[in-house]
């Protein structure tokens, strides 16, 4: 719990008009290529939440939702590359365009992982779309279809992403002050 998370942040990265401008000409997109049969999207929780409710409503198709909870940070700040389900998805996606969509990819981890877990269920396709991308963090090589932004291999928070599960409702993309995080 942060008293005033706004004091925590090193210097604001993107903010609410640059996201919102960017996730519209993603949402463009994807409404082009998804025209013949709309796609599941599912959203990757916690961080994802806020993207994918605004991102869904970019896209001038009738798609349908699902979320699954997987996490494999904790409350620290590197991935730990172990991937947990905390809720699994509800839908049945054999034979389905799915698309899931992040809030950022940082080593690649959490999304390989994640990929080989939807792609074992049959489906008829599997992209992803992220938000962010650190290419300078990556440990793993990821086919990421739509990218909103790649950014310095900085820990942010806001907009859906945490530190320690703070700060996820900021508007907007900030890099966190090093003193929050280091003793
Ligand atoms: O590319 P990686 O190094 O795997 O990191 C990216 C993942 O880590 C964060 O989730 P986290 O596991 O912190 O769970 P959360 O979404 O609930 O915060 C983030 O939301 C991505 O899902
Ligand atoms: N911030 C918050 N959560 C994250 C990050 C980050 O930079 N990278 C992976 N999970
Ligand atoms: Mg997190």
């Amino acid at each position: 719990m942060s008293v005033n998370p706004h004091q925590d942040v090193e210097r604001v990265l993107l903010d609410e008009e640059t996201i919102h401008e960017r996730l519209r000409e993603m949402g463009a997109r994807i409404a082009e290529d998804y025209a013949d049969e709309p796609p599941l999207l599912v959203g990757v929780l916690k961080g994802a939440a806020i993207v994918m409710s605004d991102l869904a409503r970019t896209i001038d198709l009738d798609v349908d939702m699902d979320w699954m909870a997987v996490s494999s940070y904790g409350s620290g700040t590197k991935s730990s590359g172990v991937v947990r389900i905390l809720k699994d998805l509800g839908t049945d996606i054999s034979d389905r365009r799915v698309l899931i969509v992040e809030d950022i990819i940082d080593s690649g981890l959490t999304l390989k992982w994640l990929l080989a877990n939807l792609r074992s269920r049959g489906p008829k396709s599997v992209d992803v779309a992220a938000l962010l991308r650190k290419p300078e963090a990556a440990r793993v090589e990821i086919d990421v279809k739509y990218v909103g932004f790649d950014i310095p291999n900085e820990f942010v928070i806001g907009y859906g992403l945490d530190y320690d599960e703070s700060y996820r409702n900021l508007p907007y993309v900030g890099v966190l002050k090093r003193s929050v995080y280091e003793d």
